[in-house]
């Protein structure tokens, strides 16, 4: 699904070019559960802008499907971003004076759906991520880990081919934590494709592959072990 070949980043930093990304070639099948580790600077927000389509100003080539990402012009580069990735952070950004519904309801606002149809899936969506009947709660109101459930709810709602999940549980105690990172795993199980940023080795350790980043460069790239597999 997602196969980078050779993929450089330089960033303008003053009067000097800073290589972000060094070479990285690596593919993605449908299905998977990624995890992306490496250190603060090492290059993780750059490689998953670069996945997630949010930056299309990079060297090497990105084949996504039979798509090839590097030559979209600006629009359509924008209209993948829409159609086929969904996004999660750390700090959640659900929308304050909007309800819960409203948040997870927004993508497909902009997709052009009928009100009837955005509140129907929306409400099958908050059920599969555990907060069924929460349509008309304020996101204040809600708990950090309730919250990332409106945020993931928010990120599969238009049915995307994957997740990009940045430090989804970076803001999360232990428990509420592992409770999200059961989410994740139900909806891998599921099939949906996750690729995750993460600090947490216990987080990483629940994925089924661990890549990690360092200086800009693929480090390394193993399928996880689970002792109970
Ligand atoms: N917009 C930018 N302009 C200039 N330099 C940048 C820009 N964004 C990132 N960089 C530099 O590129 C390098 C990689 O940054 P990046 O944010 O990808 O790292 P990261 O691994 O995600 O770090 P963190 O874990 O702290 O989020 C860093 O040295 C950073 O200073």
């Amino acid at each position: 699904m997602i196969n980078l070949v050779s993929i450089s980043k330089s960033y303008r930093q003053g009067n000097e070019n800073y290589k972000a990304l060094h070479e990285i070639s690596l593919t993605i099948q449908a299905g998977e559960f990624v995890a992306i580790m490496g250190p603060s600077g090492s290059g993780k927000s750059t490689l998953i802008n670069i996945i997630g389509f949010l930056d299309n100003n990079f060297d090497g080539q990105y084949n996504f499907n039979d798509t090839v990402v590097n030559n979209l012009n600006r629009r359509d580069h924008a209209r993948l971003r829409n159609q086929s990735v969904g996004f999660v952070f750390q700090n959640f950004k659900l929308i304050r004076n909007q309800s819960v519904g409203e948040n997870v309801g927004l993508p497909l606002l902009y997709a052009g759906l009928k009100r009837r149809d955005i509140i129907a899936r929306v409400n099958d969506v908050l059920e599969q991520v555990g907060l069924p009947g929460s349509y008309d709660k304020l996101p204040k109101n809600l708990s950090g880990g309730q919250q990332q459930r409106v945020a993931i709810a928010r990120a599969i709602v238009t049915k995307p081919n994957f997740l990009v999940a940045d430090e989804p549980t970076g803001a999360l105690d232990s428990a509420t934590s592992r409770e999200i990172m059961a989410l994740f795993k139900e909806l891998n199980q599921h099939g949906t494709t996750v690729i995750m940023v993460t600090h947490d080795e216990n987080v990483a350790r629940q994925t089924n592959r661990l890549i990690k980043i360092l200086d800009g460069r693929l480090q390394s790239d193993m399928e996880v072990e689970h002792a109970d597999s």
